[in-house]
């Protein structure tokens, strides 16, 4: 459903000061087939976008706008890089005025209300736009995104767990579905930008912590994902933890390969699988990924390393702020106006 017509696509941002706020404004400013229109913020109303962050300078020379003041009803697109609840609540109306939603919240990820109740601790408002929206893993649903009204773009953590996994599951008998380890590593900006104990330098820096040891919202996420494509039940041990860098993740997935599958040649399987997509490169085998490797870009690397014939190691890397948030956005708003996936987010890492 491509709605350009040979003009640029009319895009508006909620949340424009926070992390992956920021992050959309840095791709989409470079991006060729994008009108900036809105970016709001309550508390930052009138300031130059450019004066907060000075990056954008020669880029962006709009200033925040509260959300109830932004021009968003006649955006063709609006991404919601706000918190949980905030999408749901404006979804209605901007749908009735034409506009297509991308929310980077969790809003419209999971599709059981009752778990979304439970770890969100709000109920759902608007579980009829719910169910028509798409969860925005494009190496997963790419025809259903380009049709889509609304898409609720994945959590950084289920990206790459439901990626690392996809190729396994896809196929009945090659590992055991009732014994998946998933041991996840996040950079600080995952938390967001907002003041908070956890985050503080003196908190995060010289320290590795586990966190959410008693459940993480993560989990009935990818849960829900990997059970859709395995089409059965799957039993998931999900850890995060956090580490002190600012971007970056790491999660390492540990799996059990059935006895009947152990003669498979994994590294060919999951070359194979992802051989089209412009932003997983399964590296040669024997090899071990760097979160630098994939810094302000938006791929994300898959290594397999397998210790024994019983145990495969499924490594993955991406950024959580760009293949884990805001590029994965653009490549949504991308394919749901027809454009080609990758454009605007052709973007080798930084390194060192
Ligand atoms: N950081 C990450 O790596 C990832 C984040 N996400 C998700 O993306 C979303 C944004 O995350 P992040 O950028 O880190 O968050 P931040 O806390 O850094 O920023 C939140 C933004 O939302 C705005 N905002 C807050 N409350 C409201 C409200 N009620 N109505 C309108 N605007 C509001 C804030 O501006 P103001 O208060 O001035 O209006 C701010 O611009 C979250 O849902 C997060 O879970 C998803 C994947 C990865
Ligand atoms: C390091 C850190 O705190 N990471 C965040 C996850 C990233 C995120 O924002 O995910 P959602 O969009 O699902 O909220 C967390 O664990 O809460």
């Amino acid at each position: 459903m491509a709605a350009v017509n040979g003009k640029k696509i009319k895009v508006g941002i909620v949340g424009g000061t926070g992390y992956t706020g920021v992050e959309l404004l840095r791709l989409l400013s470079c991006h060729p087939n994008v009108e900036l229109t809105a970016i709001t913020s309550r508390k930052e109303e009138g300031m130059p976008v450019a004066q907060m962050y000075p990056n954008l300078r020669g880029h962006v020379d709009l200033c925040f706008t509260t959300p109830e003041t932004s021009p968003l009803e006649q955006c063709d697109v609006v991404f919601f890089a706000t918190p949980h609840g905030v999408a749901m609540e404006q979804a209605k109306s901007l749908l009735d005025h034409g506009v297509r939603i991308i929310d980077l919240a969790a809003d419209f990820r999971l599709q059981d209300t009752v778990a979304f109740e439970q770890w969100y601790n709000m109920p759902h408002t608007c579980p009829d736009i719910l169910a028509e929206s798409v969860y925005g893993l494009v190496e997963l649903n790419r025809e259903k995104i380009a049709n889509a009204r609304v898409v609720g773009n994945p959590g950084c953590y289920p990206t790459t767990v439901v990626l690392g996994l996809l190729p396994l599951l896809r196929r009945q008998g090659l590992i055991d579905p009732s014994y998946i380890i998933a041991d996840c590593k996040s950079g600080v900006s995952g938390a967001g930008r907002k003041a908070s104990v956890p985050t503080l330098f003196s908190e995060a820096s010289d320290n590795f912590k586990a966190y959410g040891v008693g459940g993480h919202r993560h989990h009935p996420e990818i849960t829900e994902q990997l059970e859709g494509i395995a089409g059965g039940a799957v039993q998931l041990t999900f850890q995060p933890h956090l580490v002190p860098m600012i971007r970056g993740m790491f999660s390492t997935i540990y799996v059990r390969v059935q006895p009947d599958a152990q003669s498979t040649d994994f590294q060919a399987l999951y070359e194979q699988h992802y051989a089209g997509e412009p932003f997983v490169d399964v590296m040669p085998a024997g090899s071990a990924p760097e979160t630098r490797s994939v810094r302000a870009s938006n791929q994300l690397r898959i290594a397999l390393q397998r210790p024994n014939p019983g145990q495969l190691i499924i490594l993955v890397v991406q950024d959580n702020l760009v293949k884990g948030a805001s590029g994965q956005a653009v490549q949504n708003m991308n394919l749901m106006f027809g454009l080609p996936e990758t454009t605007g987010l052709d973007l080798v890492a930084v390194l060192p």
